[in-house]
């Protein structure tokens, strides 16, 4: 069996937009619906949802029968959750909160095996095919994307240090952490949070790496396109189930 290939990564190297979306409901059934909706890339949140290894690998085989790309985000930037994460055939990562360098190194090297880096060995995981895949050792990496997060003030400090550390595929920005740390909890479309986050896109787009995005409000989110985001997810399952099912309500209950 040959080694899966990662079409998204080769998608925002080519800078081909991805079009996106967050699921977080913990749930096959929602992700194999959503996997069929004609997203380019879906994202499995577990760090603002309950999701751990065995749910993540429940959706990832649920995608299997479409080509929409899973993307994990892992609570943290450890090297055992990466593992974990890796073990069970995550290709795409989106590693919240880096801020350093060191950090940035950290991820890439936790996806890596000796000498590169530090995974761990596993002789039949998911991530294999259980063994069917042909030298995966040696080769897993040529398919991993590790998206980093972007979403606090010491990590615009850092940018295009992060940007330039090898093995760092994509910027992902964080309005909602961002416009936190910028003083305007919960609005990210104040204005300051918009420029600035137009600028970092620029910024993320000069330093030579790809820019990423997570917004629901299309106007926004075409401005973030058009500034340079290649992977930009346009809407929340569970904000789309709440507001969509009270205007069903409404209609009845009003
Ligand atoms: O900072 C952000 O915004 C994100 O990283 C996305 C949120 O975590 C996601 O839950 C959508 O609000």
């Amino acid at each position: 069996m040959d080694l899966p290939q990662n079409p998204f990564k080769r998608a925002i190297y080519a800078g081909q937009q991805q079009i996106g979306f967050w699921n977080s409901m913990v749930s096959t059934t929602a992700t194999e619906i959503l996997a069929g909706s004609g997203f380019d890339w879906l994202l499995i949140d577990a760090e603002h949802a309950p999701n751990e290894p065995a749910s993540l690998m429940a959706q990832l085989q649920a995608m299997m029968e479409n080509t929409t790309h899973p993307v994990v985000r892992v609570p943290e930037n450890d090297p055992i959750v990466l593992k974990r994460c890796l073990d069970i055939g995550t290709q795409t990562f989106l590693i919240p909160m880096v801020e350093t360098v060191e950090q940035a190194e950290a991820a890439v090297a936790a996806t890596r095996f000796p000498p590169n880096g530090i995974r761990g060995f596993a002789g039949a995981s998911r991530a294999s095919r259980y063994g069917r895949v042909a030298n995966y050792h040696a080769r897993a990496h040529e398919e991993i994307c590790i998206l980093v997060q972007i979403e606090t003030m010491q990590g615009l400090d850092n940018l295009e240090a992060i940007a330039a550390v090898p093995g760092i595929d994509g910027l992902f920005i964080g309005p909602g952490d961002l416009s936190a740390d910028m003083g305007h909890l919960g609005n990210q479309g104040h204005d300051d949070v918009v420029a600035l986050i137009e600028k970092t896109i620029k910024r993320i787009v000069a330093a030579g790496n790809r820019a990423g995005i997570l917004t629901p409000d299309e106007t926004l989110a075409r401005r973030y396109m058009a500034a340079g985001c290649v992977y930009t997810a346009v809407g929340i399952d569970t904000g789309l189930l709440a507001r969509q099912t009270e205007a069903i309500a409404r209609k009845y209950k009003a």
